[in-house]
């Protein structure tokens, strides 16, 4: 005997930073669809995810070749084993096959009562295949009453009302309207099945008020349980915040990025799955093979190069001349004025909102670490420094492939600035840890040793890994190239002090 289900009052709080997410819904063995996508999704947005099977399916990206439905008994028992346990924060419910299932899961919900109920009501497959029995509608129509949020695409939404399918965005919100004053529910209607180079979604209220989400159409035919995959992130993001629009607009963006990035799945030739842990490779250091690895390797003789400079070993042995560390600040601080303007460039350009931030975040700080260049360092140097050779080659080169370069080659342009310099700094970090006495230029070398500047540069390289796999293979070698000479340009720049100050080119130093 099952011990009962936890009462309302026993419900985890609104906001859980990881939310237990329970999806009732099918299996699809291809994985893009179904409990599959949903607890991918789930998981993709930081749930713990759950499952409940209503019914296994044989399909693949070309179709659903059968159905079969267990018991309902056994659905009561897993969903009764599920929820005598364990405190649900969310519910997702997607196919649930036919009218009997229907109301052994409305049976269940009134009783056990979820804090969020999203309700995705599964009919149809992409590739066209009926998931639900004919006239099983009036039963979904029953579980309305328990849910929180509907999210139909336009031919479901149509059934429920027992209407004709909305032909234009206008009908379809007049529609969501209907739905969610006749059920007092808030609804999501989605305009994927639109035509148009946009793909509208709305969040309808039962007062008839609506919140509309804008974003671009992305060209793929690889939309295999987005409406799932949508849902259950929605699911997930609501127990996370407590609030609709916000948990709509984060999985909406979400769900552009992993469209985006379908193709690269290379799953089945019909519609293929999303990408759905799209945010996490492109976070997860860099694998074997990857892009990057191939320009860390490209840029070897860089690096070795770099630490056979006089300027690098004599900072790293405090003998330094304080005339060519004033001259590498100087010029430091006119470089980061302008490379800030290009990081601005990589943030409009960028293609994800995140990635926009990053570099935003990158331009920003530029500027900050520019100013406190000038107001503790340069200060204690009172020369005068114009900009030298190699700092203004440096800059033509990032602006140039910033006025005229795509995303990528703006992202691998500006690269060795994080990477080389976040090396150097490692290295002469580790070295002055191992510094007996006072170094002199013991402040700045303990700056080279900033988590944030490290972690900023490992999401720079991940970016570029991202950019790469998107780009076809003549940008691939134009984002090789803008690498290359800005890793030769790092180079000259901690060169430049000696060649430059040494020249002894007086005040005319450029
Ligand atoms: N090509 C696309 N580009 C961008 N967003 C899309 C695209 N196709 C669908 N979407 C979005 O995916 C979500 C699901 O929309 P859709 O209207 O296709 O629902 P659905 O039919 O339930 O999904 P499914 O394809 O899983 O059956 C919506 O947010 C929609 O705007
Ligand atoms: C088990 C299951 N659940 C839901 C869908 C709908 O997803 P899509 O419309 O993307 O095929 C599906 N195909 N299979």
């Amino acid at each position: 005997m099952l011990t009962p289900a936890p009462s309302t009052s026993d419900r985890a709080p609104q906001r859980v930073k990881h939310p237990r997410v329970l999806s009732i819904a099918g299996s699809d063995p291809s994985g893009g669809a179904g409990i599959q996508a949903d607890i991918k999704s789930i998981s993709a947005h930081g749930g713990y995810a759950m499952a409940v099977l209503t019914a296994l399916t044989a399909q693949n990206t070309q179709g659903v070749q059968g159905v079969h439905i267990p018991p309902v008994a056994f659905l009561s028992s897993q969903l009764d084993a599920v929820a005598a346990d364990i405190s649900l924060d969310a519910v997702k419910i997607g196919m649930l096959a036919d009218a009997q299932v229907m109301r052994a899961v409305g049976d269940w919900l009134a009783v056990t009562r979820p804090a969020v109920v999203v309700l995705d009501p599964v009919m149809v497959a992409t590739s066209g295949d009926l998931l639900v029995a004919e006239g099983a509608h009036e039963a979904l129509l029953e579980l309305l009453k328990f849910t929180h949020l509907v999210t139909p695409n336009l031919p479901e939404l149509a059934v429920l009302l027992n209407q004709a399918e909305a032909g234009s965005w206008a009908e379809a919100l007049e529609q969501g309207q209907q739905l969610a004053a006749a059920h007092e529910v808030l609804v999501l209607v989605k305009g994927g099945h639109l035509p148009g180079e946009e793909c509208p979604d709305a969040l309808v209220w039962p007062d008839g008020t609506h919140q509309e989400f804008r974003a671009p159409r992305i060209a793929t035919k690889n939309t295999h349980g987005t409406g799932c995959s949508l849902s259950s992130a929605v699911a997930t993001l609501r127990a996370q915040t407590g609030d609709w629009v916000e948990s709509v607009r984060l999985a909406k963006e979400w769900l552009s990025g992993a469209l985006v990035t379908a193709d690269d799945l290379g799953v089945g030739s019909g519609a293929g799955p999303i990408n759905h842990l799209h945010a996490l490779w492109a976070n997860a250091p860099a694998a074997a093979g990857t892009f990057s690895d191939e320009l860390w390797a490209d840029c070897a003789p860089q690096r070795q190069a770099i630490f056979e400079l006089d300027f690098i070993k004599e900072l790293a042995a405090g003998t330094l001349e304080s005339k060519h560390f004033a001259y590498y600040l100087a010029q430091d601080a006119l470089y980061l004025g302008t490379y800030s303007r290009v990081l601005a460039r990589a943030s409009s350009l960028a293609p994800t909102e995140e990635e926009q931030k990053f570099w935003a975040q990158g331009a920003q700080n530029c500027i900050e670490v520019e100013m406190s260049l000038h107001r503790d360092w340069l200060s204690q140097f009172p020369l005068e420094s114009p900009m030298g050779p190699v700092t203004k080659h440096y800059l033509d080169h990032l602006q140039a492939v910033a006025c005229s370069g795509s995303y990528g080659e703006v992202v691998a342009a500006v690269l060795p600035c994080y990477w080389l310099y976040a090396e150097v700094g490692r290295v002469l970090h580790s070295d002055y840890l191992s510094y007996s006495g006072k170094h002199p230029y013991g402040a700045w070398l303990e700056s080279y040793a900033d988590e944030d500047f490290s972690r900023a540069t490992e999401r720079a390289v991940a970016i570029a890994d991202t950019a790469a796999r998107h780009g076809s293979a003549p940008e691939r070698e134009r984002m090789r190239a803008a690498f290359a000479h800005s890793a030769q340009y790092e180079v000259d720049f901690f060169a430049a002090p000696h060649r430059r100050v040494d020249a002894d080119l007086g005040a005319r130093r450029d």
